[in-house]
């Protein structure tokens, strides 16, 4: 990069070196002693100048491009290990949209800039200042005339910057906005199909793209202002020194060869100044650009690993105890997607759980919509860390261990599954470290999962699926993601209700299969319908931020109000199965007694 800028300066150097071999010449040979030779010698001269110039511009496009690039991959990368890092609370406050056009828009931006921008902006100020010392040189009448110049053109420098500044980063918020319009609404295409509302979201796609342009206009109009006044000062300065000038010359005062030499020099100079305005709106773009990054980079994680992490007792083949006690937590109190300052505005999600899962035990957590359930279950592999309390597997705190450790340690199974864009293999061994023999480890886990069907897609277990591949079914998604789960052979399996798009009679085989593998494993599992219940030791119930019952279903049943309640909410008969209407007729009688 030093180098690079070294010929950048070196080109820009011998074009100012141009106007004093021009001087020689018109002194020289040409008003004194008329030689030809000497005028030939002096145009060669000129030549060498002027192919030595292109030869550095070339060294620098060369030189800058490696470095460049380095610099962008770097920091691109940088921000992906750090978004990876972040915890979920980061990302449920950051759209999609912000976060892409921060990795690609703004950091493109930055790469021009360090290529170009800095470069030219670093040479056109030492090649204005060598210029203008050379011009007092020549002349000091000139040079002043120059200098008094420059004033008004700093202080328009100045305001540029103050306006400017503003608009550059309004410009690339809204670029990050539209890109958030563009990622929700393809992600969301079938619901705004559905719903017929794709004329609305192309309304507020054209509001948000006018008001885009608008900023840009306004950018670019600011900008333009600026390059006229820095185009035309030096011009009306040129004016004025060129009139001085000729006085000067036919006074006697100034020789002819250091007036073509001054107007030579000042035709070099004036370019870089012209320039500026553009390398200056660069420089405020990439400034822009790279506060937008550090937004990003400078935000501490607030999950993060110990100095010296615990480790885990080695695993007992009948399972580890997971303990909560007293745990509580709060989601952060957000405004327009910040964080602020809680002012009573933020209730406890949960407030003082306390729940022990012995070894190798699976207990269904049961509890209304909206109570905590899915929050609870983050706080174990730290999705969130608790805000209170602790979390406990075989007597360690799971905030003394490595994530890396922990997260072996225990796999998630969400209602939501999330496939990536991979072959059904990489999707099922994704948490898996060394699978040893993978083909047995993937086709078990999938078995266990009832996803056989996958043997049957075009490539079998080599078939890509996820957002660039083949569709799944919402029941066939969760299976590979339970598939993906069981793989891990965790010692705390957590299930988020992972069979709630499962008809009843695969979700009967599904549970049956997984009773038999999880022994060793100690589960938690959510429970959004009865038959889901069937498949654990016991069961906790989540109600007001706390577990006010733990027992076995027909116990809770008979004695804990809340439990029959949750449970007839469960689900209305009407479509309910065979099973679940047994249930619910046994929950039926239970409140008629
Ligand atoms: N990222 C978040 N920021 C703020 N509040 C949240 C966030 N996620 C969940 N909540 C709130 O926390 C509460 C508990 O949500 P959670 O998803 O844990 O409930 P749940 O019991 O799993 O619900 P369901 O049975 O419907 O899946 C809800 O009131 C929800 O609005």
């Amino acid at each position: 990069m030093l180098v690079g800028g070294l010929t950048a300066l070196a080109a820009s150097l011998l074009a100012l070196a141009v106007p004093q071999v021009l001087r020689a010449i018109v002194n020289g040979p040409l008003l004194s002693d008329g030689s030809r030779q000497g005028v030939v010698l002096g145009a060669l001269l000129v030549l060498v100048l002027g192919v030595l110039e292109a030869f550095f511009v070339w060294c620098r496009r060369a030189l800058i491009a490696t470095p460049g690039t380095t610099v962008e991959r770097e920091m691109r990368t940088s921000l992906f290990r750090h978004l990876l890092d972040l915890p979920v609370e980061f990302h449920d406050r950051w759209s999609g949209g912000q976060l892409l056009s921060r990795a690609m828009g703004d950091l493109g931006t930055i790469r021009r800039w360090t290529v170009f921008g800095l470069v030219m902006l670093v040479v056109s100020a030492v090649t204005v200042v060598v210029g203008t010392v050379l011009m007092f040189l020549t002349s000091w009448q000139l040079g002043l005339v120059y200098l008094v110049g420059a004033v008004p053109m700093v202080w328009l420098g100045f305001r540029f910057r103050e306006d400017y500044k503003v608009v550059a980063r309004r410009a690339r918020e809204q670029a990050g906005d539209l890109a958030t319009a563009v990622e929700e609404s393809v992600h969301g295409i079938r619901v705004l199909k559905a719903f017929g509302r794709g004329e609305d979201a192309l309304d507020d796609f054209s509001r948000q793209a006018s008001e885009l342009r608008e900023t840009e206009v306004h950018k670019a109009r600011t900008l333009s202002r600026v390059s006229f006044a820095l185009g035309a000062i030096p011009e009306a300065v040129l004016a004025v020194a060129l009139a001085i000038g000729v006085s000067l010359a036919a006074r006697g005062e100034l020789s002819v060869g250091a007036l073509v030499a001054f107007f030579a020099t000042a035709a070099s100079v004036n370019n870089p100044v012209e320039r500026l305005g553009q390398l200056l709106a660069m420089t405020f773009d990439a400034k822009a650009a790279t506060d937008r990054f550090l937004q990003v980079v400078d935000t501490g994680s607030t999950v993060r690993d110990p100095a010296v992490p615990a480790t885990l007792p080695a695993a007992d083949p009948a399972g580890s105890r997971v303990e909560l006690a007293g745990v509580r937590f709060r989601h952060p109190a957000v405004v327009a997607g910040r964080p602020v300052p809680e002012q009573g505005r933020v209730d406890d999600v949960l407030a003082g759980v306390d729940l022990t899962l012995e070894p190798g035990e699976t207990i269904a957590l049961v509890g209304l919509t909206g109570s905590g359930k899915t929050t609870l279950l983050q706080l174990v592999p730290r999705l969130y860390d608790v805000t209170a309390g602790s979390v406990r597997i075989d007597g360690v705190d799971v905030r003394d261990l490595a994530r890396t450790d922990l997260r072996r340690a225990v796999a998630v199974a969400f209602e939501e599954p999330i496939l990536f864009s991979a072959s059904v293999r990489e999707n099922v061994l994704m948490g898996v470290d060394e699978p040893g023999d993978a083909d047995a480890v993937v086709t078990q886990a999938l078995e266990v999962a009832s996803a056989g069907f996958v043997h049957a897609l075009p490539d079998g277990l080599d078939t890509v699926i996820g957002e660039e591949g083949l569709s799944l079914s919402g029941g066939q998604r969760q299976r590979v993601a339970l598939a993906r789960a069981i793989a891990v052979r965790p010692r705390v399996l957590l299930l988020d209700d992972p069979l709630s798009a499962l008809d009843v009679a695969t979700e009967a085989a599904v549970t049956a299969r997984l009773r038999e593998v999880l022994t060793g494993t100690t589960t938690l599992v959510v429970a959004h319908r009865p038959s889901t219940v069937a498949l654990a030791d016991r069961v906790a119930v989540l109600e007001d931020g706390r577990i006010t019952g733990v027992g076995r279903h027909q116990d809770l049943l008979a004695e804990h109000p809340h439990y029959r309640y949750v449970l007839t909410a469960m689900r209305s008969p009407r479509d309910a199965s065979d099973e679940d209407v047994d249930v619910l007729h046994g929950i039926g009688t239970e409140v008629a007694r």
